[in-house]
Order: structure tokens, then sequence, then C-alpha cells
């Protein structure tokens, strides 16, 4: 049978990777169990460690978090444009100002010699005026280059965190670390991952613009009246300064606000998807009161952040305003030192002055309007990190993706059957202290019949599975298919808890087998035992199935996940007890597909009940760490 599945996920089970960890209900590994290593979470290197969370405020003492700097990396020359227009868009203000000027001046002129409008000379207030509409239409089309730029730099900064993120929560070590909780890292990688983009598009512009044009306009400005732009400066130092004392118990507030909102956001999916446990528990009225009261926990955490950041806002407020009666005071010195009516280039040289103080704020104003937009991305940055996303302030690179697709007319795939799976003396045990699960285990596994894997709960059957699906590390490349190390990519997997997206069950296959035609997806639902009954249903492949397959019978979706796992290009298949969900009648169907299936691929079940391992062709039972191999003659006759 032809098959699909272009490799489009660097996994081994047949299940995408979103099914299994990030809306997993437990972060239990594709095979199935979950403790990690003597309990505690796994950090990427595989190692038992606790994770530390980043502390935002760690780092010098700049206007930018330095960690979500370094995010920037790679996407330099965006962030250049987006604080270059930014940097244009405020100088355009400053030529208006001057032309605004001018036309005061050229007001004046009228206003003091009303007969010179007769003789044409108020000729110099059009072009002046012509020239702020100028500026202004500039603006707007400076403005949407701006906000382009800064969208297309945020959507690749935020795509390469998410994609690095949900690479590194999808290995294997991460999948079989049970701290980890999906509500927890959905937030990261929702809401913080969207938090980082506005900081980085937003703000980072915004800060390096008021390093760039604030000193240069005080410049201007000192050239014109040194006094009024030492008065200038000595506010800025105040809108900038002062707030950034108070940012370190905003953010403080902030990591608290986030953390409660990650548990309510943990809490709530946990109890979404446990929700059929809940109600046959009669667990939903104090699940229900759990959820309020952590919601009620966000309530006074966001109202507590908000009256923090009001400070800040009036911090900053207070150094805007101080710095605008300053300059409005030594613009009213200036003109009454003149005597009455001012003469028409003290006017404009006033209001000049006037606007370009007002101008000195607009970048602190926007500096103090973005902080807030970005907060999240800075309080969601030790969530990412501890979710690794992003390591040591910059985000892995990530593996090449194979895009590959077959053409047209060649058959989806064809798998090249293996011969053997060889386990050479294999030994494994959780840690040092733990007692052997596996102890110079040999076997070998051929195609061409059904391979059972029998043994009582806790003998390792699931451990071994996880050794061949190189979810474990197998000890010395004791692990061989046709002479060579079994690679992750050689297997394909079902597990007990195979997740079902929503859509229609076309969908479901399609997702591990991209050009698979009807014909493969009727084999593989034959082989799985699922053709008949399909047929029978009036949308057929179209069938709609709800979230995780909740509108499906147990064996259904068992079986259905048969068929996916049938679909992916895989020389090995391991199932695990693929008949748990099903009456006698269906298992034998399933299994004497699974028999017809082991001609092409080496098939290894975990198996407990009797016409499971009735029906293999080998036994391999596990025995206190060693495997004994029984050859069933008979059942290679049926
Ligand atoms: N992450 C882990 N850390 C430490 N010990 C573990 C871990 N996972 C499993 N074990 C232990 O390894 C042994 C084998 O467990 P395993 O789950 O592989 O058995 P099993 O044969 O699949 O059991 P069952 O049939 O009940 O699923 C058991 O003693 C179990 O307690």
């Amino acid at each position: 049978m032809p098959c699909g599945g272009h490799r489009r996920w660097p996994h081994t089970s047949s299940t995408p990777p979103w099914g299994r960890t990030l809306l997993s209900t437990s972060g239990r590994s594709a095979a199935g169990r979950g403790r990690t290593a003597g309990g505690r979470p796994f950090t990427d290197s595989g190692q038992s460690s606790a994770i530390q969370p980043t502390d935002p405020m760690k780092g010098p003492p700049m206007l930018v978090n330095k960690r979500l700097l370094q995010m920037t990396a790679g996407h330099r020359g965006r962030l250049a444009g987006v604080t270059a227009l930014l940097c244009a868009t405020t100088a355009s203000y400053w030529l208006q100002a001057w032309l605004l000027a001018q036309a005061l001046a050229a007001l004046v002129v009228l206003v003091k010699v009303p007969e010179e409008a007769d003789h044409g000379i108020s000729g110099p207030l059009v072009p002046y005026l012509a020239g702020v509409l100028a500026c202004g239409l500039g603006r707007l089309v400076l403005q949407q280059f701006h906000s382009r730029l800064a969208s297309s730099l945020g959507s690749r900064v935020r795509l390469h965190v998410r994609r690095s993120l949900a690479h590194r929560l999808l290995r294997p070590e991460r999948l079989r670390d049970t701290s980890d909780r999906s509500g927890a890292r959905r937030l990261a990688l929702s809401e913080g991952v969207d938090g980082v983009d506005s900081y980085i598009s937003q703000y980072i512009p915004h800060a390096f613009q008021l390093q760039i044009v604030v000193p240069a306009l005080l410049l201007w400005i000192a050239w014109l009246n040194p006094l009024l732009a030492l008065a200038l400066a000595l506010a800025v130092a105040i809108a900038v300064g002062a707030p950034k004392l108070w940012r370190k118990a905003l953010a403080k507030r902030g990591q608290h606000h986030w953390d409660t909102y990650e548990a309510l956001s943990a809490d709530f999916l946990e109890a979404l998807q446990g929700m059929r446990t809940l109600k046959i528990l009669h667990a939903v009225p104090r699940t229900r009161a759990r959820l309020n009261d952590r919601s009620h926990q966000l309530h006074r955490a966001t109202v507590s952040t908000m009256r923090t950041s009001l400070v800040d806002t009036a911090l900053a407020d207070f150094g805007i305003q101080a710095g605008m009666l300053a300059a409005a005071a030594l613009a009213a010195i200036a003109v009454t030192g003149q005597g009455a009516l001012p003469g028409p280039e003290t006017a404009a040289m006033t209001y000049f002055l006037l606007m370009l103080s007002s101008e000195v704020f607009r970048p602190v104003r926007d500096l103090a309007r973005q902080w807030h937009a970005g907060y999240l991305g800075l309080s969601a940055l030790g969530s990412i990190d501890a979710a690794g996303g992003a390591e040591h302030g910059k985000i892995p690179a990530l593996p090449a993706e194979d895009h590959t697709v077959p053409p047209p007319n060649e058959p989806a795939c064809v798998i090249d059957p293996p011969e053997a799976l060889t386990l050479d003396h294999v030994s494994f045990r959780y840690s040092e202290t733990d007692p052997w699960v596996l102890h110079e285990a040999s076997a070998e596994i051929r195609r061409g019949g059904l391979t059972a894997l029998a043994g009582v709960s806790g003998a390792g059957k699931s451990t071994l599975f996880d050794l061949l699906l190189g979810f474990l590390p197998s000890a010395e490349n004791r692990i061989h298919m046709d002479g060579r190390p079994l690679r992750p990519s050689d297997v394909s997997v079902v597990s007990q808890r195979s997740y079902l997206f929503p859509g229609s069950i076309r969908e479901n296959l399609r997702v591990v087998a991209p050009t698979a035609t009807e014909a493969d997806f009727r084999r593989a639902l034959e082989t799985a035992g699922l053709a008949e009954e399909l047929q029978a249903w009036p949308d057929g492949l179209d069938t709609v199935l709800s979230e995780g397959g909740g509108s499906v019978s147990g064996g259904q979706l068992q079986r259905l996940a048969i068929a996916r796992a049938l679909l992916v290009d895989r020389p090995v298949l391991l199932l695990d007890e693929p008949t748990s969900a099903l009456n006698t009648a269906l298992a034998g169907r399933v299994l004497a597909g699974l028999r017809r299936e082991s001609t092409r691929r080496i098939v290894l079940m975990i198996a407990h009940r009797p016409e499971a391992l009735a029906a293999a062709d080998t036994v391999l039972r596990l025995d206190d760490g060693q495997l004994f191999t029984t050859w069933q003659s008979e059942a290679a006759t049926r």
C-alpha cells in the first residue's frame, strides 16, 4: 500500500506535534506514561534540573531589554528600517513646526501692515501653508510604510520564536516532562509570543528613536536657545528616568500578573479537557469554584498592575508637563523682554521654540505608550525561557524543514521492506538509583509476522517502546534495523492516547499523508477494520470529528488512529494495545489487518488480551528485564 507522510514534522509518532504536547491532557509521552527521571523537570539538554525563569529586570540599565533585543538577531535590517521611518516621521513634525512658524511670521507682517496684503505681500503665507500640508501628507505615507515594515518585523520574530518554542517543546525529553502544563505552555506560545512581537516591533524602535531624535533636537534647540535646551534636557531626564525607577515594581507586578494568568489558563484548559471525568466524579462545582478563585486572583493582579502603571504614567507626565511649563515660561520671558507686540521674527522664533519644545516630548510620550503595549512580552519572557524558546536570549536556529513533495504521478510512498529489528543486550534504567527496567535484553523482531510484546504491568513494555522511538537514550547503539542503528524516523506509533483533530476524517488522515489518494485511504481504513463501518456513515470520509475525537466511539477512534499510522511511510510500526477498546469480532478484524501489514513492515504491538496474543506469530515476553521469544507456529498457519 502506498503511503504519504513526507516528514512534515520531525517526530516519530503518527500524531502531529500539537496533538501531543500542546493539547495533551497531561503532557505525557505518546507511548504513554508520565514521570521524568528523578521526578524533576528536564532541561533541553535532557538533564534533570529545575528550569530557572528569566528575571526580565536583569541586565544592563538601558531602555531596551537585552534579552528581547537579542531576539531580533537576523532581523536587524528590518529593525533599522522601522526605526529610520519613525525618526523620519518625527522629523516631519519639526519641519512642519518651522513652516508654521514662518507662516505665523508672514501673518504677523500682515497684521502689522495690512496694506501690504493689497500689494500681494501675503504671498509667502501660501507656500508655507502648502508646505505644512505636504508635511502632513508625507507623514501619512511614512506612517503607512512604518506600520507595514513593523508588522513584517513583528510577524517574522513571532513566527521564529513560536516555531523555535514548538520545536523545543516537542523534543522527546520535553514530551516526557510531566511538570509542563499544557495551558501554561499554550499561553506562552500565544499571548506571550504576541507580547514579544509588540515589544520588538513597536517598543524597541521607539526606544531607539528616542535615543536618536531627542539628543539631536536638544542640540538644535541649544543652538537656538541654550537655557531652554537645558531645561528641556532636565525634563526629559525626569520623564524617562523617573518611571524607570518605578518600573522595577511594575515588572514585579507584571510577573505576578503573568503567573496568575498562566495558572488560570492552565487550570481552564485542564478543566475543559477533563470535563467528562469531572462530571462523572461530580467535581464540576469544585472546579468552578477553583476557576472563580483564579479569576479573582487575576482581577486583583490586573488592578494592582494598573495602579502601579498609573504612577508610572504620572511620573512621565510630570516630566513632560514640567518641561512644557519651563518652555512656555522661557518663551514668555523672551517675548515680554521685547516690549509690546513682538516683531515677526521674534514671534516666529518664539512659536517655533515652543513647538520644538513640545516635539522633544513626542518620542517620550510614544515610548511610554509602547512600553505598556510591550509590557506583556516582557512579563512573558520568563515563561518563554522556561518553555525553551530563547536560550540565553537567543532564539535557537531551527533545523531545515524537509518540504519535499513527490511528483504527482509517483506513488505517495513505497516502504523499502525491512527484514529485522535486533535488540542486542539492551539495558536501561531511569536513574543510577533505579532498578534496571531492561537488563541485557536481546531479541530479533522480523517482518513477515505479527509480533506481540507481553509482560506484567510495570515489566517495561512502554519503556522498550520509548527506547525504540528514541524518546529515551538507547545505550551504545544496541538497537539495529537491518544492520544499521534504528532511527526515530524509522518508527511510527499508535499510542493509547491518539489525538484526533477537529475536522473531517479525511483531513485527519491527510495530516500525515498529504499526497495519499482515496485508494490509499480506503486501504488503510480496511486494514484498520473501519472501511465497512465508514461506508455506512452518510458523510463517509467527510464526517466531521470534534476535538480529540469526542464525536466517535473509543473503538472508532482507536481504528482511525491505526489507519492514520498505516499511512505513514515508516518501516517499523509500534502499537500500544491496538485492540483494547474493541469487541472480540472487531479485534479479530484489526489483528488480521495488522498481520497482513506485517508483510510490508515490522509490526510490534503491546498486547494483554488472550486473543491478541493468540493472533501473534511471535510473542516477546518481557520478564525481569529480559526478553523471551516464543514462535507460535499455529498462528502462522492461520
Ligand atoms: N519516568 C520514569 N521514571 C522512573 N521510573 C519509571 C519511569 N517510567 C516508568 N518507570 C518505571 O519503569 C518500570 C517499567 O515501566 P513501564 O511503564 O515501561 O511498564 P509497562 O510494562 O509498560 O507497564 P504497564 O503495562 O502498566 O503500562 C516500572 O517499574 C515503572 O515504575
